[in-house]
């Protein structure tokens, strides 16, 4: 459906997307995510035809958009888009009605009765129905939320881009926002490109997430792939809390040497016996218990708690083993002392091994 080729776009000497390619299948929730200034709303809006890139090629079903090597832009208003931004951009002085109608009036020139009907019928699809006549100010912040969707797709677009939609939104609002816009797009088999810094947002509605640095892509994947297999240190540290536990790749290759020991574990493709790494272990799936006399298995070992923290759901402590900190979930019905010995258990389907990366790369 969408087909971004080496998409370059530098201003000046600054180039921010470093020939980019990627592709979108048909009706895929496909999320671009990444830490502020990576590059996703330039992406977007070269997708858009907002900006003009510097070179590469982008082809939506089927027809190329842009090529700089054909000296070819197709204007934004010839690319059958719908976009939502984080600001909503509604007009104040129309009724939501109005809105939602303002791309089919302006836009494509449908003769009235069909403009009435499509606008009620996307009025619908986001349950405003009841509001046509309200002034568009007078609304909360989740419905003009729904006023934008409403009018990205009340012409029938091929493509949905949303930029950061939800940010504007309170923290309940979003969890519901969330749910309702991929329900609504998936149901509609639209394909949509959607933009967030916020790692849930992007695990929870996406079929595909790639992740964005520095105007490069980093991985790619279904949201279980990224999270469950990170590549690199930066995407362990920016899909949630990560222990990143520096060791050396062992001679056979399926264990990390640490300073607490041989630790087990999946390992990154690309890693040679010997190769520096970081051992990526969430602390959710690190098993704690009171240190016992018994023979250790295989990835447990003995540490010292050194300090926790009581968030409700869990306890998050420290444990030291080998000089190391490990941050691990406790049971906060099963409360252990500060200064105790417990033994750590890291399954190893749960560890993984990726590519050591100094400390001034992280971001
Ligand atoms: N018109 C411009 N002139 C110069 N530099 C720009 C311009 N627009 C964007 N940039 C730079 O391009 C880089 C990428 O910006 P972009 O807005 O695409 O990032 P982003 O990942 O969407 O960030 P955010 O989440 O903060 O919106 C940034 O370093 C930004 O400063």
């Amino acid at each position: 459906m969408l087909k971004v080729d080496s998409l370059l776009k530098s201003f000046g000497d600054h180039t921010v997307i470093d020939h980019v390619s990627f592709e979108v299948e048909a009706g895929d929730f496909f999320t671009m995510l990444g830490p502020s200034g990576c590059g996703k709303t330039t992406i977007l809006q070269c997708i858009a035809g907002l900006q003009t890139p510097t070179a590469g090629s982008i082809e939506m079903a089927g027809k190329v958009v842009y090529s700089s090597a054909q000296k070819l832009f197709v204007p934004a208003s010839h690319r059958n888009l719908g976009m939502v931004f984080q600001s909503y951009a509604i007009w104040p002085h129309m009724t939501v009605f109005e809105n939602v109608a303002f791309p089919l009036v302006h836009g494509a020139r449908q003769r009235v009765q069909d403009v009435d009907k499509r606008v009620m019928h996307a009025l619908e699809m986001v349950k405003l129905q009841d509001y046509a006549q309200r002034p568009a100010p007078f609304l909360s912040g989740g419905q003009q939320q729904r006023v934008a969707l409403a009018r990205a797709l009340v012409h029938q677009p091929e493509l949905l881009l949303l930029d950061e939609p939800l940010s504007n939104l309170d923290a309940k609002l979003r969890d519901v926002m969330r749910i309702e816009i991929r329900n609504l797009v998936k149901s509609m088999g639209i394909t949509t490109i959607f933009v967030t810094h916020d790692q849930l947002e992007a695990l929870s509605m996406s079929d595909t997430v790639m992740l964005l640095r520095g105007g490069h892509i980093v991985q790619k994947g279904s949201p279980q792939e990224v999270f469950l297999r990170p590549n690199t240190e930066f995407t362990a540290d920016f899909m949630g809390r990560s222990n990143l536990i520096p060791g050396k790749l062992s001679a056979s290759g399926s264990h990390v040497t640490t300073s607490f020991g041989e630790v087990a574990c999946n390992v990154a493709s690309g890693l040679t016996p010997g190769a520096d790494v970081a051992l990526v272990v969430r602390p959710n799936v690190v098993r704690t218990v009171a240190a016992r006399n018994a023979t250790r298995g295989q990835n447990t070992f003995v540490g010292r708690i050194e300090s926790q923290t009581f968030l409700g759901d869990l306890i998050e402590a420290d444990v030291i083993l080998g000089g190391q900190v490990m941050r691990v979930a406790l049971d906060p019905y099963a409360p252990l002392a500060n200064g105790q010995e417990v033994e750590v258990q890291l399954p190893a389907e749960c560890c993984i091994a990726v590519p050591a990366e100094s400390a001034s790369r992280r971001g």
